[in-house]
């Protein structure tokens, strides 16, 4: 392609360079190839200036960088912008040209994962060929790729888009995290409707205070919806104000669903041990519905999809057809089995307060026994968070197992000590497979078991090590060990 055809680039940097070819992009000069273009991108831990000549080394014929940047001798046009995040995302965009004819991005702090699946699974259900992209992989018809980035890198994401073209996918779901909103990943994306869950604690490693981090979410609203296009807004949390004054602000259509919601208004919820009976207004229809999983939060992820699924052409009754069906994300409020006596365990990817919290309490309803939980905090991450989870385990669960989640470069003791510095009579054991067996092997009739923090993850990462866990394996070998030890007594073996 002619570096004229790629969208973002100065028009004085056209008129002087718009004949090269440019045979691939990228921010990473350990992958440039011959006759490619290399954005030198300054990051959190290195500056990509530093890799320029690398990036020649290795075949980059053009190097884009920020205004002010200094390359040194560098044998290769270097064209200078204001935000080479963005003019990267703009390129990549243009270079890989397609794009599912409606995209929609899903922003906040929790249920991103899940609303992405969810919408995917009401349009599939409506008869749209369609996928989902975030922090569990790529879904689609012909693909079910395990995740690594919850939004991918732009050039990464755009190949991607072409290749689901390419695959038939017409509708697509990603998630928009608050890293990829404020690094200009999706900022090339052609998006159809935009949505936010709710805000909580997240991220302050990265983000300096809340209201940076709130900030780069809005920017979803603010600088990457076309005017007029649908803002799905869930309306009962407390940043729902915020979020609905910043939309309408920009110019988005704003659609808010919940009990405070006018577009979808949740009137009634009941909840069942495994599903849960709901009652919704939608333009002066009510659809009385049967949603097929546990906790309150999915309620609200639900609505947040059909409310995308509805803003993007599904009509309302098909949508709410759609929600009867659905299967939850992989490691969210997943059932992975219940003991002898019918005591459920789940897995669960909370590993923020508010997720924490959000599990405990919408599992209490149908727990007639004790809540058990077993959760840690991952190192290398924000260590605000961790009294607040041990704060919130103490007070919403009867039984509190405190143990390890990637813990990275840091110590896992001092961790576990910051806990449990908030979480009175917890217990500690170190290790995430005893920790989990002794929870199941304490389960009786009426309790729930929730393992919280890793989800759909297969590993535990201490040091550099990756080593293979999966709380799923772990819980569906201690609940098959203990079935198996009950049936030994009652046979007297
Ligand atoms: C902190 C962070 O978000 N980092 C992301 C960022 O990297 P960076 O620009 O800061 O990288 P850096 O290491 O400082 O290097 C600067 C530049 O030098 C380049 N470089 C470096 C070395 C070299 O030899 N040659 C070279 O060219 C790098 O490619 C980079 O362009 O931009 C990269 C390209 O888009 C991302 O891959 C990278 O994600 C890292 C791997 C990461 O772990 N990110 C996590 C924190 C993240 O993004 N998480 C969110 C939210 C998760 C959630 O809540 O669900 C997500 O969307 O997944
Ligand atoms: N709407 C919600 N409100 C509060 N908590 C939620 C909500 N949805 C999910 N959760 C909790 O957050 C966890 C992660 O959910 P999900 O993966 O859908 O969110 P996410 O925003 O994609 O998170 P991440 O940023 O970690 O990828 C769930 O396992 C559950 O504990
Ligand atoms: N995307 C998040 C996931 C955290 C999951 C938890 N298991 C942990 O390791 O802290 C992160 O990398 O911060
Ligand atoms: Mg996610």
């Amino acid at each position: 392609m002619k570096l004229k055809d790629l969208n973002g680039i100065p028009a004085l940097a056209i008129s002087e360079l718009g004949e090269k070819t440019i045979n691939g992009l990228t921010s990473d000069s350990r992958q440039v190839e011959r006759g490619f273009l290399f954005a030198a991108l300054k990051g959190s831990k290195a500056d990509g200036v530093a890799y320029a000549t690398d990036a020649v080394a290795r075949g980059a014929t053009v190097i884009i960088t920020s205004k002010g940047a200094k390359l040194g001798k560098i044998p290769v046009p270097i064209i200078y912008v204001d935000d080479p995040r963005r003019t990267l995302a703009l390129v990549a965009a243009s270079f890989y040209k397609l794009q599912p004819d409606v995209m929609v991005a899903i922003t906040g702090t929790s249920g991103k994962t899940s609303v992405a699946s969810f919408t995917r699974q009401i349009w599939a259900q409506a008869g749209f060929a369609s996928a989902s992209i975030g922090t569990t992989g790529v879904v689609s018809p012909k693909r079910e790729d395990y995740g690594s980035l919850t939004t991918p890198d732009p050039v990464e994401l755009h190949k991607l888009l072409g290749e689901l073209v390419d695959e038939g996918v017409t509708h697509a779901a990603m998630e928009a995290s608050s890293h990829g909103l404020d690094q200009r990943r999706l900022d090339g994306v052609r998006l159809s409707a935009g949505a936010f869950t709710n805000l909580g604690r997240d991220h302050m490693d990265y983000h300096a205070t809340v209201e940076e981090y709130h900030a780069a979410k809005l920017r979803l609203f603010t600088e990457l919806l076309p005017k007029g296009a649908p803002a799905v807004i869930f309306a009962d949390d407390p940043f729902s104000k915020p979020t609905i004054a910043a939309a309408t602000e920009a110019g988005c259509t704003v659609l808010t669903v919940g009990r405070k919601g006018d577009f979808i208004t949740l009137k009634r919820v009941e909840h069942e041990r495994f599903r849960q009976h709901v009652e919704v207004h939608i333009a002066g229809e009510i659809y009385e519905i049967t949603l097929p999983l546990a906790g309150d939060f999915q309620v609200a992820n639900g609505l947040v999809a059909a409310g995308l699924a509805i803003a993007t052409g599904v009509p309302a009754a098909a949508a709410m057809r759609g929600l009867e069906r659905l299967k939850g994300a992989p490691g969210r409020l997943d059932l992975v089995g219940a003991t002898e006596d019918g005591a459920p365990a789940y897995v669960d990817y909370a590993h923020k307060p508010d997720a924490l919290e959000n599990v405990l309490a919408s599992v209490r309803p149908f727990t007639t026994g004790r809540v058990i939980v077993v959760f840690g905090c991952g190192g290398d991450r924000d260590k605000g968070k961790r009294p607040m989870m041990g704060e919130i385990a103490t007070r919403l669960a009867d039984v509190v197992i405190v143990t390890d989640d990637n813990p990275r470069s840091e110590v896992a003791a001092t961790i576990r000590s910051e806990i449990l510095a908030a979480a009175p009579g917890a217990r500690e054991i170190p290790d995430r497979r005893e920790a989990i067996r002794e929870a199941v092997a304490m389960m009786k009739s009426g309790d729930t078991l929730i393992v919280a923090g890793k989800g759909h993850e297969e590993g535990q990462t201490v040091g550099d090590v990756v080593l293979p866990f999966s709380d799923h394996v772990e819980v569906g070998q201690a609940l098959k060990d203990r079935l198996a030890r009950q049936g030994t007594r009652e046979t007297g073996a």
